[in-house]
């Protein structure tokens, strides 16, 4: 069992890692002067002693006086916590966008002091880095654009891309995060503006996986955009035509793929925010000749297993008993179909019988209840739709208000990005479900896509549940010095972990046991103590 010694090593470890990666020993800088004050990789702004200052041309570019980096980082947080001082009271997307550009100057500026402030403090940044503020900064990616980061592919850069990898400027690249833009969080079609969430990603593996930041490379394959009001914003950063589809969409990944393997062999590609056609047609198409692999589809099902094994053993059942929860999820995306292909592999495991492991499982989506009456059912749903015969008392197409009151389950969970579909009148039918403990998980983000609110699911499901959601929400005050404990169900607890183990391992390919070792490893660090508390997960500053 994971003890408090262990954390403690833990973060110890974890810090000399970053610090032995991320400002490796002998470490060359071939700049001189002005071009290393504008280098967010070496600058060390007025953080520079006169020795450096001499040998490396800087005499006179920077004001005298030597301030340590303890003195920068303690000036930082001065300023970052006066800033959401004077914000406090201003709308909610006002403030979380000032906390967002005061830490995205220092990343352009500074990055050695950004990642020191970021691991620090990285249960208050991770809202703001991470979901759900990213969200909104994705949304207005071309108005706040100021500085580029990353690498940006595009449809007219056809037959260019060996060539421009070359661009990069590090040497080696260990960790790269690529999307096209097509389904950013539950916000949706956002073309080239998603690149906000390959940074934010990136971010995460640095500040939880250690990984070296001037060895991991966000991606933005840029194939057009389907979103109207981004094709007529006069401002727009992307190429502004509809998105590539069929063979020449693919002929773009392809290309793109080539260059990056080329020139780093042993790269990690994270496939993020795919629409979920393109999801699982790339995944299938690369997970065997590259080490890639999908984070919706594969981080988001390890998740969700943890959550959905800790919840077996919140309701006081042996794990054994996973295979007897009834499990309803609304959502029949990359995620949601991704958690139910890994939570019926884990059942089929435990009971030996492939042929009935998904009996427990129920599948809706904007459709309802999805069953193989379904016409055009989709080829990645069908193994999860259910045989009518099956579900007496329910049809093709059953509201979720239905097939929680009939199926009464113990586990309701959201991966559909429609915020609020986790109504009153389906949590108030959760509650008077079989389970002993029934369990919500409202996994869609950002917050306002998530299927419920915390405040709302213990109010109307009752106190006894279990909650998760994707983005982060307050804990709930129940009363008589009761808390609701709120989870994040979030893939952010996996995909550090699994880039880091690829890499350090040398994998070629991720596979599916790989990912379930992750799942099984999360689920192990929680104390029986924790989960009768309904926490799920660790403290993200863990
Ligand atoms: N917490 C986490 O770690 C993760 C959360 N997500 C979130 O999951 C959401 C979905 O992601 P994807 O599966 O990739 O999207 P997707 O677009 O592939 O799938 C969405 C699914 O929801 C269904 N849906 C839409 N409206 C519905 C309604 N009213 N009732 C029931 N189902 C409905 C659609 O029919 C579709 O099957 C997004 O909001 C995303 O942010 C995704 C990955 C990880
Ligand atoms: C967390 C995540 O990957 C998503 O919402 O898409
Ligand atoms: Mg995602």
């Amino acid at each position: 069992m994971w003890s408090q010694a262990r954390f403690a090593a833990s973060r110890l470890s974890r810090s000399r890692r970053l610090f032995s990666s991320a400002i490796p020993g002998p470490c060359i800088v071939h700049k001189r002067g002005a071009d290393i004050l504008h280098d967010p990789w070496f600058n060390k702004d007025t953080g520079f002693p006169l020795t450096e200052r001499d040998r490396l041309g800087l005499r006179g570019l920077l004001p005298p006086r030597v301030i340590s980096f303890e003195q920068q980082y303690a000036r930082f947080m001065e300023s970052y916590r006066s800033l959401e001082k004077n914000t406090k009271g201003q709308p909610d997307s006002i403030a979380a966008l000032a906390k967002w550009r005061i830490l995205n100057r220092l990343h352009d500026r500074n990055e050695t002091l950004y990642y020191r402030v970021l691991i620090d403090n990285i249960k208050d940044f991770a809202p703001t880095i991470y979901t759900p503020t990213v969200g909104l900064v994705c949304q207005n990616y071309s108005g706040l654009f100021r500085r580029p980061r990353g690498m940006y592919f595009s449809a007219k850069d056809k037959g260019e891309m060996m060539s421009m990898i070359y661009n990069w400027p590090a040497q080696q690249v260990d960790m790269i995060v690529l999307t096209d833009g097509s389904r950013i969080l539950g916000l949706g079609d956002l073309g080239v503006q998603g690149i906000g969430i390959p940074i934010g990603k990136l971010d995460m593996y640095v500040a939880a996986a250690g990984i070296n930041p001037q060895r991991i490379l966000p991606v933005m394959l840029d194939v057009g955009t389907n979103n109207q009001r981004l094709l007529e914003d006069r401002l727009y950063l992307g190429l502004r035509q509809p998105r590539l589809e069929g063979e020449e969409y693919l002929s773009i990944v392809d290309e793109f793929m080539e260059a990056v393997f080329t020139r780093w062999p042993k790269a990690i590609v994270q496939f993020e925010d795919f629409q979920m056609k393109w999801a699982f047609e790339t995944l299938e198409r690369y997970r065997k000749r590259f080490c890639m692999f999908n984070d919706d589809i594969q981080g988001t099902a390890g998740v969700a297993l943890a959550g959905l094994l800790g919840t077996v053993r919140a309701q006081g059942r042996s794990l054994a008993d996973f295979p007897n929860q009834k499990i309803v999820v609304v959502g029949a995306g990359s995620a949601g179909l991704g958690v139910l292909s890994m939570a019926v592999q884990a059942v089929a495991r435990m009971t030996g019988k492939a042929e009935t492991a998904a009996r427990n499982f129920f599948l809706l989506d904007k459709d309802g209840l999805v069953t193989k009456e379904r016409k055009n059912l989709d080829p990645a749903a069908a193994p999860f739709a259910k045989d009518p015969g099956q579900i007496v008392g329910l049809r093709e197409g059953a509201s979720l208000l239905e097939v929680v009151k009939k199926v009464k389950p113990d586990v309701l969970l959201g991966l559909s990005g429609v915020g609020g579909v986790f109504s009153e009148e389906v949590l108030k039918a959760l509650h008077e479900s079989d389970s002993s403990k029934p369990a919500i998980f409202a996994m869609s983000n950002p917050t306002m896509n998530a299927e419920c609110t915390a405040a709302d699911a213990f109010k109307h499901a009752g106190e006894n549940i279990v909650f998760a959601s994707g983005s982060p929400f307050e804990n709930v005050n129940l009363g008589n010095g009761k808390v609701g404990h709120v989870n994040q169900a979030n893939n952010m607890y996996l995909f550090p972990g699994i880039g880091l183990g690829a890499s350090i391992s040398g994998a070629r390919f991720i596979t599916d046991g790989m990912l379930q070792a992750a799942a099984e490893c999360l689920a192990s660090y929680m104390t029986d103590e924790e989960i009768q508390k309904g926490i799920l997960y660790p403290s993200i500053d863990s």
